[in-house]
């Protein structure tokens, strides 16, 4: 697959979701009814409600969905990175810890050391001040005790590690010496100079150009079969997900709807709003300046969630039944959907 259909294409599954080695990978990450709300002018927010998943080291989730739909807020949890007006319930453990209700402190020594994140905007992400080497050694000596010149030559081989061309010289560089493309690899460095887990990529191709970002994607997999390292990839991007993830997790209102193997997934997308999500993505070949096939209606207040499906107001196959809420049950092995009317593509193909 080309990095211009990855982009903008109906995508297709081009990539085994199996790890190297046979057999079940080990789980690093379970979370469990994982619930986010904030406190807006006197409301509550329910920003994320009763997500659970599992992570398995050396894969990737795509947790993917509309602006708004939890995906953000749900990882930052994890990180202990929402701000005080946030109120976070339910489980994550990571390895033997339990990440919700941490205390400031021992979150700070797991960031970093057990789980890791990579934001959208590599130019917010590292201080213009400082050359970009001494901001990866800076990270490698807040979780190690090396000496300074220790630190030095473990940075150049992180740089290396993210294949920064020229690594030893562009120690010395600053950020706007380096490209967009540049700068992301070296704000991979530092999530990864402690070596973590747990990766989390929100948005994290975003800003690049369509062929730069492919090259950080296709640099995340390899770094994930390599080190062993589990990815959450947060995306509006379903092309990306289709690529790239081993699993994806569609989120709607701040709950996941549908979740399966990637080529499960795509081969067979049982929700009417994972459809509706395809159905939105500008295709090769469209006339230019073709309207987007947007999906209908809006997302609901998360101060004021609906009963039943969240998504009743804007599905086609919506009944009455939908003022009941759908249970994400686990329908075919490994395909769980909540959804009294289910699609089924792989009919509608025939
Ligand atoms: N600090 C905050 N205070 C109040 N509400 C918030 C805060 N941060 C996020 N929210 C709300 O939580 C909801 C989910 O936000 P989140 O950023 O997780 O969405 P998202 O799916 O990641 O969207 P996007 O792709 O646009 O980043 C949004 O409705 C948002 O308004």
């Amino acid at each position: 697959m080309s990095a211009t259909e990855t982009a903008a294409g109906t995508p297709t599954v081009a990539r085994a979701a199996a790890p190297s080695g046979g057999g079940e990978p080990e789980t690093v990450l379970k979370v469990d009814e994982l619930h986010v709300t904030f406190s807006r002018a006197g409301r509550k927010i329910h920003a994320v409600n009763g997500l659970s998943y599992r992570l398995q080291a050396g894969r990737m989730l795509a947790i993917i969905g509309e602006s708004g739909s939890g995906k953000s807020v749900s990882v930052r949890a994890l990180m202990g990175l929402l701000p005080p007006s946030a109120s976070v319930s339910g489980s994550a453990v990571l390895g033997d810890n339990e990440l919700i209700g941490l205390d400031e402190r021992s979150m700070r020594a797991l960031r970093g050391s057990e789980i890791a994140m990579v934001f959208q905007d590599p130019a917010r992400s590292l201080n213009p001040t400082m050359t970009v080497g001494a901001q990866v050694s800076e990270a490698i000596r807040m979780h190690s005790e090396v000496s300074k010149k220790e630190a030095q030559k473990l940075a150049i081989e992180k740089l290396r590690l993210v294949r920064l061309p020229a690594a030893e010289r562009r120690y010395h560089e600053y950020p706007h010496q380096l490209s967009g493309g540049m700068r992301q690899r070296v704000v991979i460095a530092i999530a990864l100079a402690a070596d973590p887990r747990v990766l989390i990529a929100d948005e994290a191709t975003t800003a690049l150009d369509v062929t730069t970002q492919a090259q950080i994607m296709e640099l995340v997999l390899d770094l994930q079969h390599r080190l062993g390292t589990a990815v959450i990839m947060i995306s509006h991007d379903l092309g990306l997900a289709a690529c790239y993830a081993d699993d994806v997790l569609v989120m709607y209102a701040g709950r996941a709807v549908e979740h399966a193997r990637t080529a499960q997934l795509f081969s067979n997308v049982r929700m009417p709003y994972t459809k509706a999500l395809l159905g939105a993505i500008p295709q090769v070949g469209a006339a230019p300046h073709s309207r987007l096939n947007v999906i209908g209606g809006h997302p609901p207040d998360l101060g004021a969630l609906p009963e039943g499906c969240s998504f009743r107001d804007r599905c086609p196959r919506a009944t009455e039944q939908c003022v009941e809420r759908p249970p994400l049950d686990e329908h075919e092995p490994g395909h769980r959907f909540a959804c009294w009317h289910p699609v089924d593509s792989k009919e509608e193909l025939q």
